[in-house]
């Protein structure tokens, strides 16, 4: 029963001793408090072995400050001596200076005849030594007082001496002397009297610049440095577009650690880079496009797929080149449909023509009537997506989002759709009277509700929305429009209230207001990306100087985008001279937006869950005369929502489910579901408010 098995553990390969043990040695090594921080990285050695090489050529120098500044202390402390300063001040405090004078001069005396006497004793021994020893005892004894002067007039807090009032030049002193750094923050209010600084990484150069990367003390937060970035500017002695100041995030960050960049000059001062894409023969609208540089000289990109992006400025700061910018990508893209909208009416956008599905420049009230038009279109286009999205296996399209494959196959018809509107503050401001689903409102307020159901509902169905105005103020661009535009660029504003309208509200109070940008750089502003997108995740905005894209590099690109498009087989409408009139369906999308003016009355241009997902999927069916009735099946599956849940919802919009006869392949059958005039109810209830979100508001008539 109990069988002993004899054998031999044979293991053919030897257990990587070595390799363990130096990498046990290593991780100790990374870990051990007790090495020093600046032997564990090889950047951090070299760096210290600079430090020493600049300290010990530096050290003599330093010496004979450190001496001269003891000499001055010394004579300071025998002048107060010799002049009796704190018996003459305690006199002077109780008023009896002229009763204590002639004490006090004769102690003044008294003090000038021993100091006479010391000198003259100290110099007869050191002659009488000097005799006797030879010029040793000079050497020796020199050497003894400088050292205790040195001691003396060391630079230290608490040191003896006087504060210079006229420190000198204190730009760049910090990167040598991290004591002024800490000063500098000091100065600056960022921390206390008694605080002081962790320098995590020394200063370092980095491309026209110095870096440093230090820790604050507990409790103090690196957002607020990045907020008072100012105080720390001058305290450093730069101007603040000098000065970098970032929060290291993610693994090797934390709330109190800052990065520091200060460029030797103005960044934005030299000429401006052209982009990178005129070097490229086609992108991929999927990818972040090159939107320009920081500071640093960094690359910063913008990703456009999924999101949307507002740019705002006062005039000739750069914002068409900007939107220009953003464009160039997708242009370069074969697979993208271009909307370009320009109620700038110049020639700034005039090349897009030749690439762009849609194109209209001018800012006449048909243009905007033409917009609505789009809109229109676009709307009931993204309705089609999702409804076609349904009918999609998981495998193609695992969530209710457009992907890269599904927006480059032509059999779907779901190419990423981008509309570029230049000037959006003419549209959204014109007064012209239309007449929605037997509602009244003005052009402008319905591009606004297209726009903000596009913005909401169209970047997962691959519409990008790019809108630039002159005009960022609260009254042009309606607030939920602004809610729902997820990346922002702010070149220069008026003022910081602008600026919060561009980037969000209270960015003005994180440190970022692109009303203190310079007039003279141009294509430099604040870029908050989305934070929906991986780009947008470790930032919260960067300062950005856009590439430069003169008129004749964007004719090359949109020359380009038209060559790649006839390749392809995918140049449409306005470019390939179609004359193709947006098909409108101007009942399901005034439903879908909410019904113009219901939008205003209800605060929200959205209909509660799950009703909307009911209405929208219905979509047609809901007309009186199409379908009667909806099984609760089908609803369940096509929503993915979960029945129990689902069906106490639409209760509380008072629609209950019955039994009806249906035809399926196995013969009539009986199921339970709704009655599609409950719903149509429901959404009227809805809309007339006397249901608001579930719950039904009484009348007090
Ligand atoms: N990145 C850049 N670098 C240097 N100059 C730039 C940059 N971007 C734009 N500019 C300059 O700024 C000027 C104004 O640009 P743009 O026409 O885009 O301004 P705008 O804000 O659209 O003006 P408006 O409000 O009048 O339409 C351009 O003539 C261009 O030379």
């Amino acid at each position: 029963m109990n069988a002993v098995l004899d054998g031999e553990f044979v293991n053919d390969q030897p257990p990587p001793e070595r390799m363990s043990w130096a990498r046990r040695f290593a991780g100790w090594w990374q870990r051990s408090p007790r090495v020093p921080v600046v032997l564990k990285s090889r950047q951090l050695v070299v760096q210290a072995i600079r430090d020493l090489v600049v300290a010990v050529l530096r050290s003599p120098f330093r010496f004979v400050g450190a001496v001269v500044r003891g000499l001055v202390v010394v004579v300071r402390w025998w002048r107060l001596w010799v002049r009796v300063a704190d018996y003459r001040a305690a006199a002077e405090q109780s008023e009896k200076l002229a009763d204590k004078f002639t004490d006090i001069r004769a102690l003044a005396l008294f003090r000038w005849r021993v100091t006479g006497a010391l000198v003259a004793v100290a110099g007869v021994v050191v002659a009488v030594l000097d005799l006797v020893y030879g010029h040793r005892v000079l050497w020796t004894g020199g050497g003894v007082v400088a050292v205790v002067l040195a001691v003396l007039g060391r630079r230290k807090d608490g040191s003896p001496g006087r504060t210079p009032v006229l420190a000198g030049p204190r730009t760049l002193t910090w990167t040598m002397d991290p004591q002024v750094l800490v000063d500098a923050f000091r100065d600056a209010k960022l921390i206390g009297k008694d605080e002081s600084l962790r320098l995590v990484e020394r200063a370092r150069r980095q491309g026209d610049g110095w870096a440093v990367t230090v820790d604050l003390p507990a409790t103090r937060k690196a957002a607020d440095v990045v907020k008072n970035r100012e105080a720390l500017a001058s305290a450093l002695a730069v101007d603040e577009v000098q000065l970098i100041v970032e929060r290291v995030r993610g693994n090797g960050g934390h709330a109190g650690r800052v990065a520091l960049w200060v460029a030797d000059e103005d960044p934005y001062g030299s000429p401006p880079l052209r982009t990178p894409l005129l070097g490229v023969e086609r992108w991929d609208a999927w990818r972040p496009v090159p939107f320009g540089r920081d500071a640093r000289q960094r690359r910063v990109d913008l990703p456009l797929v999924w999101t949307s992006l507002l740019v705002g400025a006062i005039p000739r700061q750069g914002k068409t080149f900007a939107a220009r910018l953003a464009a160039a990508g997708l242009i370069l893209d074969p697979y993208t449909r271009l909307y370009v909208a320009d109620f700038k009416a110049g020639k700034d956008w005039y090349a897009a023509g030749r690439v762009a599905h849609r194109f209209m420049a001018g800012d006449e009230p048909t243009h905007v009537l033409a917009l609505v038009d789009w809109l229109v279109e676009l709307v009931a286009e993204v309705q089609g997506r999702y409804r076609r999205m349904q009918d999609l296996d998981d495998e193609m399209c695992p969530e209710s989002k457009i992907t890269p494959a599904m927006s480059r196959d032509p059999s779907l018809d779901m190419p990423v759709t981008a509309i570029f509107i230049d000037e959006v503050q003419i549209p959204l401001e014109d007064r012209t009277p239309l007449e929605v689903q037997e509602k009244k409102l003005t052009a402008g307020e319905y591009v606004g509700e297209l726009l903000t159901w596009l913005a909401r509902k169209g970047p997962a169905a691959g519409i990008v929305l790019v809108l630039a105005t002159q005009r960022p103020d609260s009254k042009t661009i309606p607030s939920n429009l602004r809610a729902v535009l997820g990346s922002r660029f702010a070149l220069r504003v008026m003022d910081w209230r602008d600026s919060n309208i561009v980037l969000g509200e209270q960015m003005n109070t994180r440190g970022y207001d692109s009303s203190r940008l310079l007039a003279t750089h141009k294509g430099v502003g604040i870029l908050r990306p989305d934070g929906e997108t991986t780009a947008g995740a470790d930032v919260l905005a960067t300062t950005v100087r856009t590439y430069y894209m003169p008129n004749e590099d964007w004719r090359t690109i949109c020359a380009r985008g038209r060559a790649l498009r006839e390749a392809e087989g995918t140049l449409s409408g306005h470019a390939a001279g179609q004359d193709n009139r947006p098909i409108l369906d101007h009942a399901a999308v005034a439903r879908a937006i909410g019904g113009g003016t219901v939008v205003e009355q209800t605060g929200e241009s959205e209909l509660p869950e799950p009703l909307a997902s009911v209405v929208d999927y219905l979509g047609d069916d809901l007309q009186p005369g199409r379908r009667d009735f909806v099984p609760t099946a089908e609803l369940v599956a096509a929503l993915d929502v979960e029945p129990t849940a689902f069906g106490l919802r639409m209760g509380e919009f008072g629609c209950r489910p019955t039994r009806d006869r249906i035809t399926t392949d196995d013969g009539v059958r009986q199921v339970r579901g709704y009655l599609v005039a409950d719903i149509r109810a429901a959404l009227t209830a809805v809309r007339d408010g006397t249901i608001v979100d579930g719950e039904v508001i009484e009348d007090d008539d």
